[in-house]
């Protein structure tokens, strides 16, 4: 009977619904078949590798791990993912299998992995759905490109930044003054150093990259255009964590967030290419702008690539500073080695020059073990471009290569493989600067990344170092008796809640009673 009213539908439909419905079905078949024949594919590729399935796996109670997903957002909530991942990885051997809401992917802590993604088969692997997160924010530039066009900004980008490495320090110095002049009026009462150095990062970048002094940020702009960053940084960090469903997150504000700075920052490159065009730059880094612009002549997507330099660029390094205060300041002999050096490297000498710093060991020993256990990119991912293999994770004892389809995504922590004990000892968890003159440590390789390796490494490290230890020195020598507004006893008690965005930083700021 069933049977029979079917055939009475079908037959009853005109014929272009029946053919439409014909190509539907076998479009369907036709996937289905292109699947079964890929996984034949990639078991046949795994097999010829030696690849073995996953030795652990993601425990989770609740059907598609739902109670995991439940879970991770509360201690996002609570600012306390970072922590949640870490009792997730507990136990674990160093790179495991996730299956969330029905998709499948790697995680792994394990150096030879990362390094596999991101130098050895750098090719095999690409940003995938990272970069559609931030596309409202920052449209097309290196943090989001992918491929050749990628490899373009890249060269462009790198030959400033080289020539920028022989620069002196000088272009610093009016920033930190700045700051050193903010806390000075602040003195001798309670403030957030955290929040003063996302100032000083966002001053120094700009006028790294526009070349002409912050005035037209002072004042109004720069607060509108600081407060919008924020905004549009913080949910564009929660959008890439959600992968390809990046467009379910869309709270209110965050477009106008994103319209804020990118009409400003696109009104800035205008003025600087028109001043540039009539001969009146002020310094010769507008040529920053310039070279981009002579290179693709249009200014949106200048426009583009400076909002990627600036989103790289400014937290990263705020939050390097004010971890490096929080530890140090809970860590008062630490505190008076890094001092007493300062002393007797610069004593009160406020313009402080590439050599002073490269005079001072331990304070690069200092920056070192901050960025070790806070750094400031803690985790990240890839997509496999074609199917391919990790090198460990297979097998009963983790040691055989694990496949990688094409498609899958490999997070890597470099948070939790930075504090891995049997790379660093059982005194992992502990700030000790002093750790980086063991010689245990000379060849650390890959299991020590903040800035990232291989062919993506950040172009802005000297940059990020330069500017850190240049404004840590200064506010030491001017506030040498600071204390942590609360002393809490265990190291890391403090430093526990974190804002975990596209990068990492103390969700309750360091906040500091200047003496
Ligand atoms: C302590 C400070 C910093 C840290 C820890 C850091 C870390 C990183 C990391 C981990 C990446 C790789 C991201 C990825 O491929 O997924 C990266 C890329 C990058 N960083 Fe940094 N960064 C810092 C400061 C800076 C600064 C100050 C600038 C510029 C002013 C900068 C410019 C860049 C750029 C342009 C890239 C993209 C490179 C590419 O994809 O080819 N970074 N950084």
């Amino acid at each position: 009977m069933f049977r029979l009213m079917v055939t009475d539908l079908v037959l009853s439909l005109p014929p272009s619904i029946f053919a439409g419905l014909f190509l539907v079905f076998s479009a369907l078949v036709y996937r289905a078949l292109l699947r079964y024949k890929e996984s034949s594919r990639d078991t046949e590729f795994g097999r010829r590798h030696g690849c073995q399935p996953a030795k652990s796996f993601l425990h989770y109670d609740w059907p598609f791990a739902i109670d995991i997903i439940k879970n991770g957002f509360g201690a996002a909530r609570e600012k306390k993912l970072v922590s949640f991942i870490t009792k997730c990885l507990e136990n674990m051997h160093s790179t495991l299998e996730i299956c969330l809401l029905g998709g499948r992917g790697y995680v792994t802590i394990e150096p030879k992995n990362i390094e596999a993604l991101l130098s050895t088969q750098f090719e095999d692997f690409h940003f995938g759905a990272r970069s559609w997160g931030m596309h409202a924010m920052i449209g097309d530039g290196i943090f989001t490109q992918d491929g050749k066009e990628w490899k373009h900004s890249r060269d462009i980008l790198r030959r400033r930044f080289v020539h920028m490495q022989y620069q002196n320090l000088k272009g610093f110095h009016e920033h930190v003054e700045d700051l050193i002049s903010r806390l000075k009026a602040a003195a001798p009462g309670e403030v957030d150093l955290q929040e003063q150095f996302y100032r000083l990062t966002i001053n120094t970048t700009i006028a790294m990259i526009l070349g002409q002094s912050v005035e037209s940020f002072k004042g109004e702009t720069g607060l509108l255009f600081s407060a919008a960053f924020d905004e549009a940084s913080r949910v564009t960090g929660t959008r890439v964590r959600l992968g390809d469903l990046y467009y379910i997150y869309r709270p209110r504000g965050f477009f106008k967030a994103c319209k804020t700075i990118r009409e400003y920052t696109y009104d800035f490159v205008a003025e600087i290419l028109s001043k540039n065009s009539k001969g009146d730059t002020e310094t010769e880094n507008g040529s920053f702008i310039q070279d981009l612009y002579d290179d693709k002549p249009d200014i949106g997507l200048v426009r583009d690539q400076v909002l990627n330099i600036l989103i790289a660029g400014r937290d990263t390094t705020a939050a390097a500073m004010s971890y490096a205060f929080l530890l140090l300041l809970r860590h008062p002999a630490t505190f008076e080695i890094l001092r007493s050096e300062i002393d007797q490297v610069v004593g009160n000498k406020s313009a402080i020059t590439r050599t002073d710093i490269q005079s001072m060991p331990y304070l690069q020993n200092v920056l070192k073990e901050t960025l070790r256990l806070y750094p400031s990119a803690p985790i990240n991912s890839r997509f496999c471009r074609q199917t391919t293999t990790l090198p460990l994770g297979g097998g009963p004892d983790g040691q055989s290569p694990l496949l990688v389809p094409k498609g899958l995504p490999v997070a890597y922590s470099v948070y939790h493989m930075q504090r891995r004990e049997d790379i660093y000892g059982p005194d992992a968890l502990s700030f000790r600067p002093e750790r980086w003159d063991e010689e245990k440590l000379a060849d650390i390789g890959w299991a020590y990344l903040p800035f990232n390796g291989g062919p993506r490494v950040c172009l802005g490290k000297d940059f990020a170092l330069m500017l850190a230890s240049y404004g840590i020195v200064r506010v030491i020598q001017e506030f040498p008796k600071m204390k942590l507004v609360s002393r809490e006893d265990t190291p890391e008690a403090a430093t526990d809640r974190h804002n975990l965005a596209i990068t990492m930083s103390s969700a309750d700021g360091c906040k500091v009673i200047l003496g």
